[in-house]
């Protein structure tokens, strides 16, 4: 006969009492049970947080946000896709959690009695796009429709000059789409009706576009990670590289286990529930996913409470403050935080490789649009010869791609965006050193996260062969390349490292990213390890493709590729 479920008020009582979270609220008592808001919660969730739509109303950019005579040229984003479902990995854990912790049943934890992972995240959905992701793609491309109006006014799509590229996964090649929807609300290519009389009432209601992918493993610059087997081999999961989580993870996690299953014991001493330290690191990403899935704080959260230590038993409310609970929340985004800084971030050198190709192509892509004599109309530079046919396939308007949080994450590693002071994230940093780092997913990889850059050029610029300067050779050639590049993280201005100011001159920025390694040559150093060979490349000790580029003896250093082993010191 199955055991009755030990209950609150019944023979086995909880030794500490529970305040249904329900009391939370204002509305059901004066009394309020200390916890974060949900802004707080949402900026905190690490890789599962959901983007921070902004509410705010975006303007159309106008000549007072544009560099004088200059006029936008090209737009480039990296955006990683939208809300997602748990991978089925994930939807295992929360149901055996779930089926773990319900045997005992908590007033103000009723929900988990109903809770139902394969109800609520599907295992047959895993890591699908959620309808939050469509949402907030479409918000994004609304809002950037909102911007580049009269660029877009001018620039009517078509599939030459707008590239929309996503990774091999579902959810960004959908997350594309939702972009395109919202990006192009309203507009057809060309006009229609005057196109084909009595076309507009057949056309479709959305823009249909051209989204290329290209599949995993052969993919350098979006789900890259699987195309770069030497990250596999050397930096994934090695113990070396993982090593400060896990010393973190080995101090915090089995104190906050312990927490919640002191909270499971009865009065009569029996432990109810033993939390191991993997449940908390599955509560902490529950609650991730019922935040930006869902806006719910009220659920799995709710039990990171629990994890928080009650200073004083003999108070009557028998609850962790407010600091506490952040406290906790805290220690989880640092150890997520720490696992992805090695992982995929400025704590391997090596790390930065899988960000090149993203950004030689970006690097090439505003040097032609940039360049006097480019001429869009053939889709190819003027004073590129005719067999240069894959000019044309390069001189965008926009380039729109799509990936994952590691793409972001090896791009601003690449970009040196979140080491600008090159303090090494550790497991020891003081609480202090632990909000002033500059590595935070919560922040840089939400759901959604995004990168763009918008890329102006000098209105004198167009130029045609009778204007170009006699060359020091027999021809003529075009006037030296200039403009200005502007970068946003999440849709607000980010002065790129090097950058004196937010519009950063062509010829600096070029610099800037071909120091930090653009042109890399990522099929030698991501080659396999395999049976080393006379061509396989030396693993340097070097932490920066500066640090290669500046040493005179460069011949001697190609096929150098950057350390695997983490930053020391
Ligand atoms: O939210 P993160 O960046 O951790 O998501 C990872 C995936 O890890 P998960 O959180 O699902 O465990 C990772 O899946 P994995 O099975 O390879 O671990 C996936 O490869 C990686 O791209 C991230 O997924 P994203 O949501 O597509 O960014």
């Amino acid at each position: 006969m199955a055991q009755p479920r030990p209950v609150i008020g019944g023979q086995e009582h909880l030794q500490t009492h529970f305040s249904s979270p329900a009391e939370s609220s204002p509305s059901h008592s004066s009394k309020k049970v200390p916890f974060p808001s949900s802004s707080w919660i949402r900026a905190h969730l690490a890789s599962k947080s959901p983007y921070p739509h902004e509410s705010k109303k975006v303007k159309p950019l106008n000549k007072e946000d544009m560099p004088l005579d200059h006029e936008l040229v090209q737009l480039h984003l990296i955006c990683r896709h939208g809300t997602r479902y748990p991978s089925t990995s994930n939807s295992i854990a929360f149901r055996t959690l779930s089926e773990k912790i319900r045997k005992v049943e908590v007033p103000g934890f009723e929900w988990l009695q109903t809770w139902h992972a394969e109800t609520i995240y599907p295992t047959t959905k895993g890591a699908l796009l959620a309808p939050q992701g469509d949402s907030d793609l479409y918000q994004i491309g609304r809002r950037f429709a909102g911007r580049y109006k009269d660029f877009l006014d001018q620039h009517p799509y078509d599939a030459n000059t707008y590239q929309f590229y996503s990774s091999g996964k579902s959810r960004c090649r959908q997350s594309a789409y939702g972009f395109t929807v919202g990006f192009l609300e309203g507009r057809h290519a060309g006009d229609l009706d005057k196109i084909v009389p009595k076309m507009k009432s057949r056309t479709s209601p959305v823009q249909p576009v051209d989204i290329s992918t290209v599949p995993l493993g052969l993919d350098k610059e979006l789900a890259v990670k699987f195309a770069c087997p030497r990250w596999t081999e050397s930096v994934k999961g090695q113990p070396k590289v993982v090593y400060e989580a896990n010393t973190y993870d080995d101090r915090v996690l089995p104190e906050l286990a312990e927490q919640l299953s002191n909270r499971y014991v009865s009065q009569g001493g029996v432990a109810l529930v033993n939390f191991t330290r993997k449940d908390v690191q599955t509560i902490y990403t529950a609650c991730g996913f019922e935040m930006s899935f869902y806006g719910n704080d009220k659920t799995w959260c709710q039990l990171l409470r629990l994890a928080s230590p009650v200073r004083s038993l003999e108070s009557r409310d028998h609850h962790a403050s407010e600091e506490d609970i952040k406290s906790t929340f805290l220690k989880l985004e640092i150890s997520s935080d720490l696992s992805r800084y090695y992982t995929y971030g400025p704590g391997v050198p090596f790390n930065r490789h899988l960000g090149c190709k993203l950004a030689t192509s970006l690097l090439e892509s505003i040097e032609l649009a940039l360049a006097p004599d480019a001429d869009y109309s053939t889709g190819r530079r003027t004073s590129s010869s005719h067999d240069d046919e894959d000019d044309a396939s390069k001189l965008f308007r926009g380039q729109f791609k799509f990936g994952h949080s590691e793409t972001i994450m090896f791009f601003s590693s690449f970009l040196g965006l979140y080491n600008k002071k090159g303090v090494r994230m550790t497991a020891t940093m003081t609480p202090e050193q632990y909000e002033e780092r500059e590595f935070k997913t919560s922040d840089l990889s939400p759901f959604a996260a995004n990168m763009a850059f918008e890329v102006f050029r000098p209105k004198a610029a167009k130029s045609s062969p009778r204007k170009w300067r006699l060359s020091d050779e027999d021809g003529l050639s075009p006037p030296p390349i200039q403009g200005k590049v502007r970068m946003f993280v999440n849709e607000e201005p980010m002065i790129l490292p090097g950058c004196e100011t937010e519009l950063c001159d062509w010829v600096m920025f070029k610099s800037i990213l071909e120091r930090a390694g653009a042109r890399c040559d990522f099929e030698t150093c991501c080659s396999s390890l395999g049976s080393p060979s006379e061509d396989t490349p030396s693993l340097a000790r070097l932490e920066t493709m500066g640090e290669i580029m500046q040493d005179e003896n460069q011949d001697e250093l190609d096929g150098i590729c950057l350390a695997v082993d983490p930053i020391t010191g």
